[in-house]
């Protein structure tokens, strides 16, 4: 319950659009009675008039059922028009909170959910959501307000009807909806749960399934998935058959109400108590009431895995950013040209859940103008260093400081924006070159562009396909070799204006002719910028100013080098 309560304040600033769509759908269902209730009286009262051979007024009967058919039909098109406004206004709105929520997580936070599954929940899962507006909150809310008028009407012509009507409403409404709630609330929820699953499952294969094929593991995988499918057409099936039974229950009640009506009111009219006329308006109105009680099984029956989307949006949305942004932040300082741009200090970091440590006791300064070569073997931490750097994780000890700044008095935005990096794993958008080069510098000319690309080595590649700069790299940049892919990241990283510019790996992949005259161009044009360039290979050392070398989580040795320019 408390879930339902958030999602509906998430929804305030839309109550407007959510009163309005609740005025017209109760203003449509009530016209429908009315409309049912006017007719058979209007048919019926005629028809005696006839018989009795006299003349009766049937202008106003007439215009009423007019009225009551165009109020119907125009607030039946106006509650569609208003009420799917209504959603998609709130699923844009969730949308959005919900990527501020998980944006600062990023990405050490949403390490353990698989991307597939952050994916299921920014898509399905939201849009789930939508049913809690439109199939929940909207038709309950209506039916409610429609049963007390019906039920209101009715007493004014004969309580004991009302009585009766009140009773199956509450049976069909209330009772009904909760033993489906029961029945559909735990398959519900595990369809939910399944759906995510199988997106989560479904995203991973696709990633991988050039692997899956080439080492044969494709036709398990496919087995997998096929467990997973037949395990949802079960849940499936026994939602139908509930939904079915739901249906089966309203109709039951609606014919109840009905010959509970006549039953009741045909001693009436013997007696007088009654108008004849009145007969066939309140048997018609008691029928025609349900209509709104209709939608509420549904909406029961999949409460239970809407409110389970909202557990899941939840319980990522609140997970406590890895590095906590300071109530704060102190201004981002001015750079000295004699203070280090970045040093860490005892700096140690074990990530969550692993055996050791994977940085140690790291001292390091990065000066302005400077460049700093870090070797070491695979693991021994070098990454982690950019990650600390770029705020991705906290230090677990020590201290990061930029410009003498402490780096946890200040937003990690401010810090990001003082450093350019060429990450390892550095991820390339599916557009075109030139919209992945402009993600570091969205106003940059296609001269800058270009400029980037040539110290890169990159940009002959780019001149000869047909679409120069304009070529679409495909999905994670799927299009290109691995080696013009890492080009175009280091572009990439030269066109952020930063005073850092951290190198992890730039060469990975490119032959070693490539690698030497890339990084030969590269650090011609570092200027003032403080650079840190990780490498396995000894390539292009001899621009370095220091070398650091990495054993075991540890700097173990530091050497200034005998750099050339
Ligand atoms: N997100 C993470 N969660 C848990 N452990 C991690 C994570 N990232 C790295 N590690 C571990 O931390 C250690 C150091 O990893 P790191 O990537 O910094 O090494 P590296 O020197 O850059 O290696 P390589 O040269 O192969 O890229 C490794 O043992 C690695 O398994």
């Amino acid at each position: 319950m408390s879930d339902l309560l958030r999602l509906l304040k998430l929804f305030r600033p839309y109550w407007l659009w959510m009163a309005g769509s609740i005025a017209l759908s109760l203003a449509s269902v009530l016209a429908n009675v009315g409309l049912m209730a006017v007719s058979g009286w209007f048919i019926t009262a005629m028809a005696l008039a006839g018989l009795a051979g006299v003349s009766m007024n049937y202008f106003t009967p007439a215009a009423l059922i007019r009225a009551f058919a165009i109020v119907r039909t125009v607030g039946r098109y106006g509650e569609r028009v208003i009420s799917h406004e209504a959603t998609f206004r709130l699923l844009a709105e969730l949308r959005t909170w919900f990527y501020r929520r998980i944006e600062p997580l990023a990405p050490a936070g949403l390490a353990k959910a698989h991307s597939g599954d952050v994916h299921a929940r920014l898509s399905s899962d939201i849009d789930r959501l939508e049913l809690v507006f439109l199939r929940f909150f909207a038709p309950v809310t209506v039916a409610a307000l429609a049963s007390l008028v019906v039920v209101a009407v009715l007493f004014a012509w004969h309580p004991q009807i009302a009585a009766s009507q009140a009773v199956l409403l509450a049976l069909a409404g209330i009772a009904l909806p909760v033993l489906v709630a029961k029945a559909g609330g735990a398959p519900s929820e595990r369809l939910t749960h399944q759906g995510a699953e199988m997106t989560t499952k479904l995203v991973d294969m696709l990633d991988g399934l050039g692997t899956l094929q080439a080492h044969g593991f494709d036709a398990a995988h496919a087995a997998r998935i096929e467990a997973l499918t037949c395990g949802m057409i079960a849940e499936e099936t026994r939602l139908s058959r509930l939904s079915g039974l739901s249906t089966a229950g309203v109709g039951l009640a609606t014919n109840m109400a009905l010959f509970a009506a006549i039953a009741l009111a045909v001693p009436a009219v013997r007696s007088g108590a009654l108008a004849p006329a009145d007969l066939a308006m309140v048997a018609l109105l008691a029928m025609a009431s349900f209509e709104a009680i209709g939608p509420l099984p549904l909406a029961a029956q999949s409460l239970g895995g809407t409110l389970a989307s909202a557990r899941r949006i939840f319980a990522l949305a609140d997970g406590a950013p890895p590095v906590a942004v300071p109530a704060r932040p102190a201004p981002l300082p001015l750079n000295a040209a004699d203070a280090a741009l970045l040093s860490f200090r005892g700096v140690g970091l074990t990530y969550p859940g692993a055996a050791r440590p994977a940085l140690c006791d790291i001292d390091l300064d990065l000066m302005p103008g400077t460049r700093t070569g870090l070797l070491g073997a695979s693991g021994s931490g070098k990454s982690s260093l950019v990650n600390l750097a770029l705020r991705f994780w906290p230090p677990e000890t020590g201290r990061i400081s930029l410009s003498g700044t402490d780096v946890a008095d200040l937003d990690p935005e401010d810090v990001r924006r003082q450093i350019s990096a060429v990450s390892q794993h550095a991820h390339l958008f599916t557009a075109s070159i030139a919209e992945n080069l402009r993600v570091a510098a969205p106003d940059a000319p296609l001269g800058k562009l270009e400029e980037a690309c040539r110290i890169a080595q990159v940009h002959d590649f780019i001149a000869a396909q047909p679409d120069g700069y304009d070529t679409l790299v495909g999905a994670n940049g799927l299009k290109l070799s691995g080696g013009e892919a890492r080009r175009i990241a280091v572009a990439r990283a030269l066109l952020k204006e930063a005073p850092i510019l951290l190198l992890d790996e730039p060469g990975e992949g490119l032959d070693r002719a490539t690698e030497t005259a890339m990084l030969e161009a590269l650090f011609d044009a570092t200027g003032e910028r403080a650079v840190l360039y990780i490498t396995h290979r000894p390539v292009a050392l001899e621009r370095m100013h220091a070398l650091l070398l990495m054993e075991r989580s540890r700097i173990v040795d530091r050497r200034a080098a005998p750099q050339m320019g």
